[in-house]
């Protein structure tokens, strides 16, 4: 698929719901007694997938014709144990936090994914799994297939997070659900913190203090969940890609409404505004325990700046659509401190680069990072066709680029979208963007 030159984007728009919020609605609805309602799901194929496996371990879970999602769960401790192996497909999200789950409950459960699933570094969680009490066989390197026998009962363990990461902390806390006694996970660099906010509203027992700049997480396990009902704003990570194409195609205009703006997730906005982005959260609100807000913002001239590194956990996922951002800034733009954006869906720090260089723009690779220099507003040459690698990210950041560029850029496969974005064509056509192609 190709995309071209955009004339100047104008509407508003919403985008699907936020995709880690949405795994956790349907694992902990799962985990609770009695039926929990939940709108504004992500009907992606991450978050489907999470459903399907929540569906072989026992849970009732329904759609109706109008989107509300309904999931009879069937208790702390309660899960069954899955007739086949469960498909994660692309999803690192469903696999981490799922094996948690599993690693406290009497069950077997086999894991598998695409090539790019298979590819990624699970020893972050099998390590602590196995600490709690946790059999588990992996392909080599940590990788899957693997399994997960989980222990009855899992040992409460205290647990410092060797890397940044939500998925190695919530899985964590998923485990310490079915786990007696205290389960004690120590953050020194703050992730995203949905889990622990869906926990609490759920009646978990847990606790967060900060000590000394480090986050300590204790959680009461042999918890009952009570059943809840969901709004699950639109999740921020994608609505980047609608808010870079409109600051980098001159003349645009456009909302995107309701939005989350979770702190430990809205670090692009944060930084596109240091670039000089014109750029406001609008009508903020608080959404089913998040900070919610509608996005109003125009085409601006950009601004390269050394990314602060500390932001990073606040914005792991949206760097390749920031590169995108830097290389229409005047000057250059510095990104450090993002080793973990090898080990996505793709190693997004040589995609970017590789896909950059082909469209024209000069960039350096750096061990943990990169160094885009901007062309000051001038459009991209383009004109090539980049490889998404099975990676949502990659293919939206370039097709984001096309729209801002001399020629066309054609994307290989366009498919990953559908992970965690499946109408992202569709919303870049209503703004305007189609027009060009
Ligand atoms: O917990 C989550 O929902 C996620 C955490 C992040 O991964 P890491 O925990 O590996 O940083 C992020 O990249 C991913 O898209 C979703
Ligand atoms: C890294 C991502 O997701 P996951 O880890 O769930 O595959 C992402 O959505 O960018």
């Amino acid at each position: 698929m190709s995309f071209a030159a955009a004339p100047p984007l104008s509407g508003t728009v919403r985008v699907p719901g936020d995709k880690s919020i949405s795994h956790r609605a349907l694992m902990l609805s799962a985990l609770a007694v009695g039926t929990s309602r939940i709108t504004g799901l992500l009907e992606g194929e991450d978050v489907l997938a999470t459903a399907a496996a929540m569906r072989a371990m026992g849970a009732v879970i329904a759609r109706s014709p109008e989107g509300l999602w309904t999931v009879n769960g069937v208790g702390v401790g309660g899960l069954l144990q899955p007739e086949a192996a469960l498909d994660m497909g692309n999803s690192g999200t469903s696999t981490r936090l799922l094996m948690g789950l599993v690693a406290s409950h009497p069950v077997t459960a086999t894991f598998t994914g695409d090539a790019s699933l298979t590819r990624r570094p699970m020893a972050r969680v099998i390590d602590p799994l196995m600490q709690m009490g946790a059999d588990i066989t992996a392909a080599p390197g940590g990788r899957l297939p693997l399994m997960v026998r989980g222990a009855c009962p899992a040992v409460p363990i205290r647990y410092r997070l060797p890397v940044a990461s939500a998925q190695v902390k919530s899985a964590l806390l998923l485990a310490g659900l079915n786990t007696p006694g205290i389960t004690h996970v120590e953050e020194p660099v703050p992730t995203r913190d949905h889990s622990e906010r869906m926990l609490k509203g759920f009646g978990a027992d847990l606790t967060v203090e900060v000590e000394n700049g480090v986050r300590h997480i204790r959680l009461h396990g042999e918890a009952e969940l009570s059943p809840q009902t969901i709004e699950v704003p639109g999740d921020p990570s994608s609505a980047a890609f609608p808010v870079v194409a409109a600051l980098i195609v001159p003349g645009s205009s456009i909302r995107v409404e309701n939005v989350g703006i979770n702190p430990t997730r809205s670090g692009l906005y944060e930084v596109l505004r240091m670039m000089g982005a014109d750029l406001a959260f609008a009508d903020q609100r608080v959404v089913g325990g998040e900070p919610v807000a509608d996005i109003v913002v125009r085409h601006s001239a950009l601004t390269g700046i050394e990314v602060p590194p500390e932001i990073a956990p606040a914005m792991i996922d949206e760097y390749p659509v920031l590169a995108i951002a830097a290389a229409m800034a005047a000057g250059r733009t510095v990104m450090r401190g993002i080793e973990e954006l090898r080990v996505k869906e793709s190693d997004r720090i040589a995609a970017m680069v590789a896909g950059l260089r082909a469209i024209g723009v000069a960039v350096e690779e750096l061990p943990d990072g990169m160094i885009v220099e901007g062309r000051g507003g001038d459009p991209l040459p383009g004109g090539a066709t980049i490889a998404s690698l099975l990676d949502h990210r990659i293919a939206m950041s370039f097709a984001v680029a096309g729209l801002a560029s001399r020629a066309p850029v054609t994307i290989d496969d366009m498919s990953p979208v559908a992970t965690s974005f499946p109408d992202f064509v569709t919303l870049l056509d209503r703004l305007g963007a189609g027009q060009g192609r």
